[in-house]
């Protein structure tokens, strides 16, 4: 007995199988194709999907208006014109009548946790002939689907307010098996066979749950009015809610094997990282608050729309002795933004202390946030002294990096080892001893050596941050600057330890985190350290550090030019397409412009008909189908030759196919210039 048979009488491109509860009890005469009449009564799919059918008209014989739906697609009349198979031998139980041939042969798709779902779902009876799941299996191979709605999208994702689509892979009789559904359907029943070698069929009363795993596998692709709501339920769930800057960033395509000449389109523009980057840094550039919220003041000196950075509450005096304030502010001379750090309640009685920020003025290096000026103000209503520095949006201290982070925390509670990188601390290491090279060789010494007044403004990037402040608050006329300078080198070697140790209290005891920092790092780390927390003796210089870090300076510097290598080749991109935007803004300035029409020197004939061809040519070439060729390459292929005026010549045709022009690139560049001009010139 053959576990299915081929029903002769039957022409049908898919045949629905759905449960015939006894062999007596087949229908006879059930045509398995649907007569043309029961198509005028069923609701064109299309309708239903995308509240159009673009063959309306145009061939499809379903009903495509709504109001004169006799039987609507659920409804058992029509579920009734399903039930077609004639399979004597087939005895499935109930359960089976739910399973289509490709269920079994499903590739799994389903998130597991949404499998456990269906798992713990009680083995329910089959639903109503016709219900949604059941139609997404068995509809009608005379019924094609779009071929635009048929294509499953990856880099759109699901979300529940999407309508999903519907790839004809997963149909039985979609398209491409048109004409073969009978075949597809014994096709999947033989290696159902073949796969269940010894699974009777009743065995598959156990398989509740692939069937209904497939159904909502399926709903993956079907449209949203058959969905499953398991599926949305978990969803719901287990998709957060997309990203801000998932608006900005874009998966790789599912492109492997690539032509040398082939290109993907992120080749053409800076990359997803650095644009979000950069984007984010924007976006909190140009953040604001409403002053009066914050009891700031509109306008302090030249600045305005102070924004806080500091929202930390409880502030200490550990540092300046004074609490002290950070602000984003716009300054209105040049319109640029600054960080402005207030101290309050300092009153200053020197007058020449003021001058110690010329020193600091002229400093101008890489690790060292630059500062601009010093004022006082009242606008706080108290007696505050204001330094105004470069602003770095999106900084970070290195004690909020290193040291307050949750996983940081963890890691000194459960005294395990969340070592920084060796190659990182010799990078900090580098860039710090440049800083205080720096600023000791201007006879001047740093005195904020200490994580939370070193920033970090990139990866790995840091800036000494707050100098000059110092100088200020505790004028010495610079008396002590030798003094202080080595102190620099001892906090300097603290900071090292702190970081090595990933703990701000390890300099407390300093003959175990120096064990600890020998277990973990180099020698050459350890030597270093070792020579910063030395006892200060004259002799002892930030120079000799340098010479010390020598082989790593090279290294730092190898770093910093391949970065630097990276960021040109990015900027490169984006250079282009700045070039060709202004092309494109010249095409949208003289192409169609309404007010000229009437214009006999504006007509769309001579020069500027060129261009409108030419700009056919570039966006709206069609394939020999007629459908759109939407090919980016292209475009920018001309744009480029465009705008350089190759003498490269191309046909262009009449939008009636009845006129062609032959032209050199050259030529429509002059003409897109002449007519540029013209524009320019008419008021
Ligand atoms: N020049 C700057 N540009 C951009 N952001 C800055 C600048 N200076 C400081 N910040 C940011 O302002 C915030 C507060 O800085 P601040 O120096 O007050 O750190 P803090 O850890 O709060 O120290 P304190 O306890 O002394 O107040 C930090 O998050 C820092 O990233």
């Amino acid at each position: 007995m053959s576990l299915y048979s081929n029903p002769t009488q039957s022409g049908s491109a898919a045949i629905p199988i759905v449960a015939p509860t006894s062999e007596k009890e087949i229908p006879k005469n059930v045509p398995s194709k649907y007569s043309t009449q029961d198509s005028k009564a069923r609701t064109c799919r299309n309708l239903i999907i995308h509240g159009y059918c673009k063959y309306e008209g145009k061939g499809c014989k379903f009903n495509h208006d709504l109001n004169k739906s006799t039987s609507p697609p659920n409804s058992p009349e029509t579920a009734k014109s399903k039930l077609s198979v004639n399979s004597p031998v087939f005895k499935p139980s109930t359960i089976l009548s739910t399973i289509s041939p490709e269920v079994v042969n499903a590739p799994p798709f389903i998130p597991k946790n949404q499998l456990n779902v269906v798992d713990e779902t009680p083995i329910t009876p089959p639903s109503a002939p016709g219900s949604p799941q059941k139609r997404l299996f068995y509809d009608s191979g005379e019924h094609e689907y779009d071929a635009d709605i048929s294509m499953f999208d990856p880099t759109i994702g699901f979300y529940p307010s999407q309508p999903l689509t519907s790839p004809k892979p997963f149909l039985l009789s979609s398209g491409g098996v048109k004409g073969h559904g009978l075949n597809a359907l014994a096709n999947s029943f033989a290696s159902l066979v073949l796969n269940n070698k010894a699974t009777p069929f009743s065995a598959l009363d156990t398989l509740p749950d692939t069937t209904t795993q497939h159904t909502n596998n399926t709903s993956y692709f079907t449209n949203s009015h058959y969905a499953n709501p398991f599926l949305y339920q978990s969803q719901q769930t287990l998709i957060p809610q997309p990203l801000q800057y998932h608006l900005y960033t874009s998966p790789l395509p599912h492109v492997s094997n690539l032509h040398p000449h082939q290109k993907t389109i992120h080749a053409f523009f800076m990359s997803d990282h650095l644009r979000e980057e950069l984007q984010q840094k924007n976006e909190v550039t140009l953040s604001s608050v409403n002053a009066k919220d914050f009891n700031l003041p509109e306008e302090l000196h030249v600045y305005h729309s102070l924004y806080p950075l500091d929202l930390r509450q409880g502030k200490s005096v550990k540092i300046f002795g004074y609490p002290s304030f950070t602000y984003k502010s716009i300054c209105n001379v040049d319109g640029r933004v600054y960080c402005l750090r207030r101290i309050e309640g300092f009153r200053l009685t020197n007058e020449i202390a003021m001058s110690t920020i010329e020193s600091w003025r002229r400093i101008r290096h890489a690790n060292i946030v630059s500062i601009r000026e010093a004022f006082t103000t009242k606008a706080f209503g108290d007696h505050s002294l204001v330094f105004v520095y470069d602003y770095h949006p999106l900084s970070q201290t290195l004690f909020d990096k290193h040291f307050s982070s949750p996983i940081q925390n963890a890691v000194q509670i459960q005294g395990v080892s969340a070592n920084i990188p060796e190659t990182v601390l010799w990078s900090y290491i580098v860039q710090l001893a440049s800083a205080i090279k720096t600023i000791h060789a201007s006879n001047l010494a740093a005195r904020m050596i200490e994580p939370t007044k070193i920033l970090l403004t990139g990866k790995n990037r840091i800036r000494v941050n707050c100098c000059g402040i110092m100088d200020m608050l505790a004028f010495d006329g610079g008396k002590n600057i030798h003094y202080y300078q080595q102190e620099d080198l001892l906090h300097f070697g603290h900071l090292i330890i702190s970081l090595a140790c990933n703990s701000l209290t390890s300099i407390h005891n300093l003959p175990k985190s120096i064990e600890l920092i020998s277990r973990q790092y180099s020698h050459d780390l350890k030597n270093v350290i070792l020579y910063l927390i030395s006892k200060p003796t004259p002799d002892k210089t930030i120079d000799d550090v340098v010479t010390m870090i020598a082989p790593k300076i090279l290294h730092e510097i190898n770093s910093a030019h391949h970065y630097n290598d990276f960021l040109e080749s990015e900027l490169s991109k984006e250079l282009e397409n700045g070039r060709l935007v202004r092309l494109l803004c010249k095409f949208g300035f003289i192409n169609e412009r309404p007010e000229f029409d009437m214009d006999p020197s504006w007509s769309e004939t001579g020069d500027r008909y060129l261009i409108k061809l030419f700009r056919d040519y570039v966006f709206h070439q069609v394939d020999e189908h007629g459908y759109p060729v939407v090919d980016m390459s292209h475009v920018l292929t001309c744009l480029n030759k465009l705008d350089t005026g190759v003498d490269e010549r191309i046909m262009l045709m009449s939008r009636d196919e009845q006129s062609c022009l032959i032209v050199s690139y050259k030529e429509i560049k002059n003409c897109i210039d002449s007519a540029f001009r013209d524009l320019s010139r008419r008021k």
